[in-house]
């Protein structure tokens, strides 16, 4: 399946923006298909498929996924796409046709990438990422967290104590595995062993996440899957596989409310089976997740805690952890 020229960066570029409202009725769902259309052309990426219920609009992508609810906006997009390409059309059509004039909190955030020089200049270092950030964005601060000589993951996010605090009027929170180095057994239902995502769903586990979702998936030719899903009360999760065996990737992000990620976090890697992977967590003040949750153990099933980092933000607490198997020693 990998030829020696085959790549692709499954690692996501990941943008979240919330709006501050000031008058009922502002709404992003306002925004028309074809508006977003022209959006994701800038991105060089198309809507594959769209899903909704009624609190948001999910979109699954040719490279991963964008999810629209009232003043919540998220693209997230793979491979070689040019998401900052993104921001100043999405900027103008939220003022333009839902009258939404300020951003309220913005987090774009991403892995390493594998191949970082096979980037287009704008997404070829993280540096290079910010400068464009600053210029759109006010109070902006970037941070990096995680090994410089191996997995880390930067992060840019406003950060101003006197914003009006979006996080404490609503729980919020978002839960990331970025998943390396799966095992064969985790790859093999994703190259189009099926013509049909629903069955690759069901037999991978990836169904069960969590109950009750209302699932979009596609599987790409000759390789590849992705999936958007709608849970009740705004929740949403999507999944994305790269399973070439020289670059597989999977990611699983969500924003499912729970006391302790702990047995989904297990669920997740059982799908999967990755080498190694990142996680991380945001939170904010009103999130029941917050202060007491066991997410991050020292050991995850036969993964073993490689770094923890957290962070405190106006109204995020943000959670980083690295994990790698346990290499069984040589009898
Ligand atoms: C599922 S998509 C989304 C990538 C995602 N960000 C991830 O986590 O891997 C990527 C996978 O689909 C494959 N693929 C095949 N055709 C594709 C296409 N037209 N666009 C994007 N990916 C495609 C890629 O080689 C890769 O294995």
């Amino acid at each position: 399946m990998a030829s020696n020229n085959h790549f692709f960066e499954g690692a996501e570029k990941l943008l979240e923006v919330w709006f501050l409202r000031t008058e009922p009725g502002q709404n992003l769902r306002h925004i028309a298909r074809e508006d977003w259309e022209e959006v994701l052309k800038t991105v060089r990426c198309q809507i594959i498929s769209t899903i909704k219920n009624d609190s948001q609009d999910a979109y699954l992508l040719s490279e991963s996924s964008m999810f629209v609810s009232d003043r919540r906006f998220i693209l997230k997009t793979c491979g070689t796409t040019l998401l900052h390409n993104a921001l100043p059309l999405m900027l103008e059509l939220a003022k333009q046709k839902c009258g939404f004039h300020t951003v309220e909190d913005i987090f774009y955030s991403r892995k390493n990438f594998m191949r970082p020089e096979l980037q287009h200049n704008m997404h070829r270092s993280f540096e290079e990422e910010v400068i464009i950030l600053e210029k759109l964005f006010q109070d902006g601060a970037a941070y990096c967290l995680g090994r410089m000589n191996g997995d880390c993951w930067y992060l840019y996010t406003t950060n101003n104590p006197d914003s009006s605090k979006p996080g404490q009027a609503e729980p919020d929170q978002t839960l990331e595995i970025l998943m390396m180095d799966r095992e064969p057994e985790g790859m093999k239902l994703f190259p189009k062993i099926s013509i049909d995502p629903a069955e690759i769903a069901k037999i991978s586990g990836i169904a069960d996440l969590e109950p009750g979702t209302l699932i979009d998936d596609f599987l790409f030719e000759p390789c590849g899957y992705s999936m958007n899903g709608l849970l009740p009360d705004g929740a949403y999760m999507n999944i994305h596989v790269t399973p070439e065996k020289d670059f597989s990737y999977a990611s699983f992000e969500t924003n499912v409310s729970k006391k302790s990620y702990a047995d989904l976090v297990k669920r997740v890697l059982n799908v999967f089976k990755p080498g190694r992977f990142v996680m991380t967590l945001f939170a904010n003040m009103t999130s029941e997740v917050y202060p007491g949750d066991s997410t991050f153990e020292d050991k995850i099933s036969d993964f073993q805690r490689q770094d923890w980092q957290a962070s405190k933000f106006s109204n995020y607490y943000l959670t980083f952890c690295n994990y790698a198997k346990v290499k069984a020693k040589p009898s």
